[in-house]
């Protein structure tokens, strides 16, 4: 049976309705993709980035607990195979404004606001849960990462089991929670550079300070947008330099996809919400809000009282993490003033406030911080607009 979509559209846009069948067989076999595989040699790595480990793939977002049952009888649909994923997004009618909202689970308010957007932009959301062992040195924390899949599920499900309009089949939004195996098979050896993570190009940033992680990131993304082809991908604001790799990517490798940053959703003292912050002691949790406190002071001195010197600013974000957080154990990783899509450095003055406000945008500056805080590594930070 084949339905219109009509969807409330509240950023001032009401689409052309599009045809969904609201009864959508999925195929469990894994589509085209079940051909049979070559096995390879085991996997070359990016430096110092882990391997996939035995025992990750039951951690993983494959299976299906309690919380996928009930998510099935909402009418939500979750597919944990790359052949599922592809047969899924075959079947959605051209036209389709398909939007991606890529996440590693353990699922707050951050996330949940990426999904709205993607509700209020597009005709049929995407949401990925995977723990993207690429992304990870062999001394992170791949192993302890928070695994939620069912309470992620439980938080998704009001979302995307949204009813449309009345008298239509609702859209087929879908869950992806593939394993490791699926997504990384044993033989892969292709993995996905870029010169905006890359550590060379700022010795001062979260690419140098993890040197494995946007060659993971860029992996995973490629990987990810190659087979949900959405129109926009929605990314956080709170991971800037990985909002630069993925516009990056997305546009040189011509994907076609829109990616769209959405503002960081903070704490009400303050703190971006993040995964990692469940490894905050209490200590920590009541130093962590000096991050943001220190970001919008560095950003009211540039606009407020003129300071334009990039070597002020650092200095003035690291003193007031610095005096924040040490007694708590802190330890400023980096503090980076950089331009917010190139995430080169800037060496003498950023553009004043004045000027930024008298000519056309463009040119943005970014102020980056990470602290390692006792078991929790934080990172924010806050573009001078
Ligand atoms: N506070 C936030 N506000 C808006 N978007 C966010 C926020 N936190 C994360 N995101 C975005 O959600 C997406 C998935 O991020 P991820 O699953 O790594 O969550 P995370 O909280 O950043 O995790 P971690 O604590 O491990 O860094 C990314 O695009 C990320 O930028
Ligand atoms: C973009 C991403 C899902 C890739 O694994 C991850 O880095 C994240 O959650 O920000
Ligand atoms: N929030 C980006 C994912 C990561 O730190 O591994």
């Amino acid at each position: 049976m084949t339905g219109l979509l009509r969807r409330a559209v509240p950023r001032g846009r009401r689409r052309r309705p599009l045809p969904f069948s609201n009864t959508c067989p999925l195929s469990l076999t894994g589509g085209f993709l079940s051909a049979p595989v070559c096995y390879l040699p085991p996997p070359i790595m990016p430096d110092g980035a882990a391997a996939p480990r035995a025992g990750d793939a039951a951690a993983d977002g494959g299976g299906g607990g309690p919380g996928h049952a009930a998510a099935a009888a909402a009418g939500v649909t979750i597919l944990s195979s790359v052949g599922e994923m592809v047969a899924a997004r075959e079947r959605l009618p051209a036209g389709t404004r398909v939007g991606l909202v890529a996440t590693m689970g353990a699922l707050h308010g951050g996330h949940l606001e990426l999904v709205r957007r993607s509700l209020a932009d597009t005709d049929v959301t995407i949401v990925t849960i995977y723990v993207n062992p690429l992304q990870f040195s062999a001394t992170e924390d791949l192993g302890t990462y928070p695994r939620t899949v069912d309470d992620d599920v439980a938080l998704l499900t009001p979302l995307l089991a949204a009813p449309a309009d009345a008298g239509t089949p609702p859209p087929p939004h879908l869950l992806f929670t593939p394993t490791v195996a699926e997504m990384r098979p044993a033989g892969a050896t292709t993995t996905v550079a870029t010169a905006v993570g890359d550590a060379a190009a700022n010795p001062s940033s979260e690419g140098a300070s993890r040197p494995h992680f946007f060659g993971g990131v860029a992996t995973v993304v490629a990987a990810l947008l190659h087979l949900t082809r959405p129109t926009v991908a929605f990314f956080g604001e709170k991971d800037a330099q990985q909002l630069a790799v993925v516009t990056a990517l997305a546009r040189d490798l011509h994907f076609g996809t829109t990616i769209v940053g959405v503002p960081t959703v903070r704490e009400a003292d303050g703190v971006a919400a993040s995964s990692r912050n469940v490894y905050l002691t209490a200590a920590g949790r009541a130093a962590a809000p000096a991050l943001y406190r220190s970001l919008v002071a560095a950003r009211d001195a540039w606009a407020e009282a003129g300071e334009t010197a990039a070597s002020a600013l650092r200095a003035a974000v690291r003193r007031g993490v610095d005096a924040g957080t040490a007694a708590s154990g802190g330890r400023v990783l980096y503090v980076s003033v950089a331009d917010r899509w190139s995430m080169a450095e800037v060496d003498g003055a950023v553009r004043s406030a004045a000027d930024v406000r008298a000519t056309a945008p463009g040119g943005e500056v970014v102020v980056c911080v990470a602290v390692q805080l006792g078991a929790a590594r934080l990172i924010d930070n806050i573009v001078l607009r």
